[in-house]
């Protein structure tokens, strides 16, 4: 049994595939591992890029990597301290440092590595941020691309780990220049299964080749070669044209650099706002499209040969891998949301439509752009559907006859392309909070009860999905899928059989809201039939629980009591023998006891009313606890100790014991190791005895920590026996 084991597996799980750890050690280890990636020599350090990585196929990136070398290598003992998420995996970490300009476009990890002789899969991906002082004006940041994503981008904090299961679309933003700030530091890679973990069968072409080519020994290096000059040349070609003829329009005859400047401030806001082509005005959208239109016009009538070979067109707009100023055009812009996409993919998201038009009517090629998942992971239509462009989702439907309702699910996308969970425009659509686009879809006849299909048995509902983003339009999605036959309980739900919509309750929607500290959205639930009696079916946890366990959460709490007939019991205990009250004190350093303070507030009414009734001591006990609420300033005062060691002894009595208890280990990371006194000490050092097999803990709390101090503490000039 490993601690550590259970714990990441099923965070990954319960998050959708995947977390954010922060803290993930205690901060004089995380220094030290700093202080050892930065003192690495510079001989250490490689370049990986594009041209020379076949590793990561055709996806544009530049970064450097360093290697432990041996187990005495300092590195080593960094890696372990990641390595020991999941101890007993075969795993491949590596040092990441990322300067001005280096970057990862959009990719899904998806890779195999060869090892004792044997082929490996890419299974869970992790990657430990060390980097100091790093805001989201640096760049740099984990772009979460996948459709279930809870939130988009992650700044690369310090000492903080975030892990996924592959595959999974991310990237990393391109880091800007900023005098005197430190580079990027990460240790990042895979945990890996052996053979062959993917269900899909590389392609024979495409992004795929290279892969291929690898496993089977082959060499697709030349094939790359040649489409990336090609790439290079036609983006050049179609930039050049189309500053020349934005200058021509701004009646500027100016310098190409100024033109440039221009074209960036039309689309300063997509670059300030992560790149989202969606915080385009509609006035901005019609200008360009008419600008582009014009511009397409003549390089067609110049150039026959290019309007016949469209795709050419694939690669045009294309983000040159030199540049480190890649979002200039188009393709940077979009690229960014979808990997090799077309101008198809590019006029969809943008909203293009009389471009869009030209483009289809005159082409052969890219006639049918239903489905082009080896070029982009979302179809045309999925991407008009996305941004919400409901008149590009029109014209792409009712001109060009694309199907509205096609979804593919990683069991039926056999053969076209990699894909982890279902997709389909409607899910798209949803994902993103579009509310045209979902209900002109649902109209036309889309399943309101699809869910994200991976191949596990979790799945999330539309309803979920919608809500647990938060995007844009999201209540009124939520509102026009309950319309159209939405199930208001069915938030994230575990498959019992194959085809079946319904399975176990994990989340309700209510559940989610409540997480949220959303009660308007609550409140539309509930007046939708929404049920608050459902219980989390695997832990037996309860709306209330949910509520009580995220702080600073009085209102949901009460909202929830208020409708709860009244012999809701705040001490009732699920399946770990954890009640809302506890959860509730738990949180208490985090809001000043208010989410107690409101759950004793009604206590007291039901203490009062049972009182009474109580036979034996020990009710009697168990009820007056809940008047018991402590001082505003219950932990803080005296410090970790106080939240350690209650949840420590609670722990201990739980039936579970320490080992499933993640809130427990929570408290322990939180624990800044120059925080650490005789007495927390003292319950770090009785929770270690209690774990047969410290993998985890071991690291945090035992040897190695005092290692890795060694280190630091040795690379600071002080020698580790001088103590
Ligand atoms: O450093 C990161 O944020 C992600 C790195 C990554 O995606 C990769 O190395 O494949
Ligand atoms: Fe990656």
């Amino acid at each position: 049994m490993h601690l550590s084991k259970i714990d990441l597996v099923e965070k990954l799980e319960h998050a959708g595939g995947l977390v954010r750890i922060e803290n993930f050690l205690p901060s004089a280890a995380a220094e030290a591992a700093l202080h050892i990636l930065e003192t690495l020599p510079e001989s250490r350090w490689e370049v990986r890029r594009d041209a020379d990585d076949t590793q990561r196929n055709a996806t544009a990136h530049r970064f450097y990597v360093a290697s432990a070398r041996g187990r005495k290598d300092p590195l080593a003992l960094v890696r372990r301290a990641v390595q020991n998420l999941l101890p007993e995996k075969k795993a491949v970490i590596s040092a990441g440092r990322y300067s001005a300009g280096d970057h990862i476009a959009p990719h899904d990890d998806l890779g195999y590595h060869r090892e004792d002789g044997k082929l490996w899969s890419r299974d869970v991906a992790v990657i430990f941020y060390l980097t100091k002082d790093w805001t989201k004006a640096d760049g740099g940041a984990l772009l979460d691309l996948d459709p279930g994503a809870q939130r988009s981008s992650y700044v690369p904090l310090f000492n903080s780990l975030v892990s996924f299961v592959v595959p999974r679309e991310h990237a990393v933003t391109a880091v800007r220049p900023r005098t005197g700030r430190a580079p990027r530091y990460s240790l990042f890679g895979w945990f890996l299964v052996e053979g062959d973990l993917y269900r899909f069968e590389p392609e024979s072409h495409g992004k795929n080749a290279a892969k291929k080519a690898k496993t089977k020994g082959g060499n697709s290096q030349g094939e790359l070669h040649e489409r990336s000059a090609r790439n290079v040349h036609t983006s050049a070609l179609v930039n050049a044209n189309l500053i020349d003829f934005l200058a021509d329009q701004m009646g500027e005859g100016a310098p190409k650099e100024s033109v440039a400047n221009k074209f960036r401030e039309l689309f300063v806001v997509i670059f300030d706002e992560q790149w989202d082509p969606t915080k385009l005005q509609e006035g901005q959208i019609r200008n360009l499209d008419n600008l582009v239109l014009k511009q397409l016009r003549e390089l067609f009538s110049q150039s026959p040969q290019m309007s016949q070979d469209m795709i050419l067109w694939k690669y045009g707009f294309g983000m040159h891998q030199e540049s480190p100023d890649f979002s200039l055009d188009l393709k940077g812009l979009v690229g960014v949301y979808f990997p090799n996409c077309t101008l198809v993919h590019a006029f969809a998201a943008l909203g293009f439509e009389r471009s869009l038009d030209f483009v289809l009517s005159g082409t052969r090629l890219l006639a049918s752009p239903s489905r082009d998942l080896k070029v982009a992971m979302h179809t045309p239509l999925e991407t008009a559907a996305k941004f919400g462009r409901l008149p590009v989702v029109e014209l792409l439907v009712k001109k060009f006859g694309v199907d509205p309702l096609e979804t593919l699910t990683p069991e039926s996308a056999q053969g076209k392309g990699k894909i982890s969970t279902a997709v389909s425009p409607l899910l798209r659509a949803v994902a993103d909070g579009r509310a045209e686009v979902t209900r002109y879809l649902l109209d036309m006849g889309a399943d309101p009860l699809q869910s994200t299909e991976t191949h596990s048995a979790r799945r999330m509902s539309l309803i979920r999905l919608a809500l647990g983003r938060g995007l844009n339009d999201y209540i009124d999605v939520l509102r026009i899928l309950l319309d159209h036959g939405a199930n208001p309980d069915l938030g994230i739900f575990k498959k019992e059989e194959k085809n079946s919509k319904i399975g176990k309750f994990i989340e309700t929607p209510l559940m989610t809201a409540a997480m949220m500290r959303k009660v308007e959205v609550m409140q539309m639930l509930y007046d939708r039939g929404a049920d608050p009696s459902i219980l989390n079916q695997e832990t037996q946890s309860s709306l209330l629980h949910v509520a009580a366990s995220v702080p600073d959460n009085a209102k949901v709490v009460a909202y929830i009591l208020s409708l709860a007939d009244r012999d809701v019991d705040p001490l009732t205990e699920d399946k770990n023998g954890v009640s809302p009250w506890f959860l509730a004190k738990d949180v208490a350093s985090d809001d000043d006891g208010a989410n107690m303070r409101m759950l004793s507030k009604i206590a007291r009414q039901v203490f009062q009313e049972n009182l009474p009734k109580a036979r034996s001591p020990k009710q009697v006990q168990k009820l007056s606890c809940l008047t018991d609420v402590p001082k505003p300033t219950f932990a803080v005062a005296s410090g970790d100790y106080v939240r350690l060691s209650a949840s420590y002894r609670f722990l201990r009595h739980a039936k579970g014991g320490l080992r499933t208890k993640e809130s427990f280990w929570a408290r322990v990371t939180d624990v800044h190791s120059d925080s650490i006194d005789v007495e927390i000490a003292d319950v770090l050092v009785a929770a270690q005895s209690e774990l047969q097999n410290a993998n985890y803990g071991d690291v945090l709390l035992g040897v190695p920590l005092k290692k890795i101090q060694a280190v630091f503490l040795a690379s600071n000039g002080h020698h580790p026996d001088d103590e």
